[in-house]
């Protein structure tokens, strides 16, 4: 894509085949033609009533983190937009005599509650009004897009064919209205300026841009899934991933290089409509039953149901550590960041530590039957999107978080944790080559500081940006884990800390201000679960990475002053 075309629009055609996704979904086809079981339109009008409140809410904190007054106003006034959308809402559930008290008592499905928490919790952590932007604008482009795919699709057809007995016409006419897209290119717009003013990059957006495109999916999916799409008849339609185009055809992915887009949904909507006259949908219709069932075996195919792709639903974080009874470090630490960064936390405790500000006055080891059964019992009915390990304690703590996982195929974040702030051993000396010839190879990422980096590499010196590199480089040979993120806190630097993460060819180093403060308690789990929990989100582990390092930024700043114990390290309150 040429180099001048704006962010917005790079974006965009980065998420094309899933927005196509969209276009092709069974609901938005059904919309479009005025086939869609009333059913399940209203239930999405409900849900979408619930995520506009919550598409309300990341506007109000985009107001608040803008920068320039300009920019607020422009928020404001695209929150109008979406207050105006809200009332359509209404008069849509009036029309059919449900009050609006009806929407006010829905509860959210698992597919609202899913993309209302991204947007939120990517709202609350932002530190630019870029990223909330990247976020919501793949909502307003993508019903922009559809409301003008429909309402053409929809012209290219015979008048008595869609009519004014059309039951969704007012719908479609919202979204296709010019209203409606100056709003989408205002946030685009706006996108495309704070990007450029802050030097934001598109690579720290993407992933926001991505994550909720395949949201807005779900969110049409939840509504109306797609192996119910009995009532589109003889239609099938074939959308061929690696290629990006859309196929409707008898022989699934037979090229039909002259069928376009548009023309494609409107032969889509004369088959729906009973209208055999086009000879794209003569072949569908004339084609034998297993043809239509293979091909809507490919309309089922969801997008982006990668095995690195989160589950739908709240992301989840398995945290595997032990308890810091004073509530700074380990699991207390893993869960607290979870929750802040807005993803469902579960533990399996490794040990219990008696400990506070002062230090570390006991350990005791939980049976490792007890351990493995947590770990089991949590996987197999909870499930979770990531691992994250932190103080294991024993060689054979770490033998039995192997054994328990090295099966499971999923993202494990390993903190390798061996001394507490205070001074106090937390894994026994035996347990080191345990952790690096069994669970680094299993680990996506592991997150040593400098003192682990050195005790891991025979106590090398590590007293330069470079000499961490050099580290980042042998740890990756050393433990074979895909990512190495050595952190460069205990560097000696006054004014900025750089961390530098290795993944076997290059090295990104992610700079920040040093924050002047003794409440440094917990660092290392915080960081370490915060990478678990942005990854849970989105799997993209740089932008993990990025993302976690500006969380603890953000709580060290907000703890600076804090006061809690008397120890000379203090904990962080996790509150944005
Ligand atoms: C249970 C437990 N896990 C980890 C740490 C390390 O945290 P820190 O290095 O901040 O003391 C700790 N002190 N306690």
């Amino acid at each position: 894509m040429a180099s001048g075309t704006p962010l917005s629009r790079r974006l965009w055609a980065a998420s094309s085949a899933t927005a196509t996704h969209c276009l092709f979904h069974p609901f938005v086809v059904g919309v479009g033609s005025g086939q869609l079981p009333m059913a399940a339109f209203q239930q999405f009008l409900k849900q979408d009533a619930f995520y506009l409140h919550g598409f309300l809410k990341a506007f109000a904190y985009a107001v608040v983190k803008a920068e320039a007054p300009a920019d607020a106003m422009v928020l404001v006034d695209l929150m109008h937009g979406v207050n105006s959308e809200l009332q359509l809402h209404a008069s849509f559930m009036e029309s059919w005599g449900i009050p609006a008290h009806a929407i006010d008592a829905t509860s959210a499905a698992q597919a609202t509650r899913a993309y209302v928490d991204f947007l939120l919790a990517t709202a609350k952590t932002a530190t630019s009004v870029a990223e909330i932007l990247a976020a919501m604008v793949p909502c307003a482009r993508l019903y922009a897009f559809l409301g003008a795919a429909l309402a053409s699709a929809r012209s290219e057809l015979t008048g008595e064919l869609m009519g004014d007995a059309h039951q969704y016409a007012k719908w479609i006419e919202t979204y296709a209205a010019p209203a409606f897209e100056a709003g989408a290119s205002d946030m685009e717009a706006l996108l495309d300026s704070v990007a450029e003013r802050e030097g934001i990059d598109e690579a720290r957006l993407q992933p926001l841009y991505a994550r909720a495109m395949q949201l807005e999916y779900n969110f049409f999916d939840a509504s109306f899934p797609v192996q119910r799409a009995d009532f589109m008849g003889t239609t099938a339609l074939a959308y061929d991933a690696d290629t990006a185009t859309s196929i409707l055809t008898t022989q699934p992915l037979a090229p039909l290089p002259t069928v376009s887009k548009l023309s494609l949904l409107a032969a889509v909507l004369a088959i729906a409509a009973g209208d055999h006259s086009d000879p794209i949908a003569h072949g569908v219709r004339d084609g034998s039953e297993d043809d239509r069932a293979a091909c809507l075996a490919l309309l089922t195919r969801s997008p982006g149901a990668t095995a690195t792709e989160a589950a739908p639903g709240v992301p989840r974080v398995l945290c595997i550590a032990g308890s810091d009874s004073g509530g700074g470090a380990g699991i207390q630490a893993d869960m607290k960041t979870c929750t802040a960064l807005g993803v469902f936390s579960t533990s399996a405790i490794t040990a219990i530590t008696v400990q506070n500000t002062v230090g570390v006055h006991g350990i005791h080891g939980v049976p490792i039957a007890t351990l493995r059964e947590q770990i089991g019992c949590v996987l197999d009915d909870i499930g979770t999107d990531v691992i994250k390990t932190g103080m294991l304690g024993s060689a054979a703590v770490v033998q039995c978080v192997v054994d328990a996982v090295k099966d499971r195929n999923l993202p494990l974040v390993v903190d390798p944790v061996m001394v507490s702030t205070s001074g106090h051993k937390l894994l026994e000396l035996d347990a080191h080559h345990c952790i690096v010839q069994q669970l680094f190879p299993l680990a996506l990422i592991i997150t040593p500081n400098i003192p682990e980096a050195s005790f891991l590499l025979n106590g090398r010196t590590i007293a330069t940006v470079d000499d961490m590199k050099v580290a980042a480089a042998d740890l990756h040979a050393l433990g074979g884990s895909r990512y190495v993120l050595v952190k460069g806190g205990h560097l000696e630097d006054a004014s900025s800390v750089v961390d530098v993460l290795y993944d076997g060819l290059s090295w990104h180093c992610f700079q920040s201000q040093r924050v002047a403060t003794i409440n440094t308690h917990g660092t290392g789990c915080t960081l370490a679960s915060a990478i678990a929990a942005h990854y849970a989100k989105v799997p993209d582990m740089k932008a993990a990475v990025q993302n976690a390092i500006r969380y603890v930024h953000a709580i060290l700043v907000g703890s600076q002053d804090l006061s809690v114990g008397c120890g000379a390290q203090g904990p962080m309150l996790h509150w944005l």
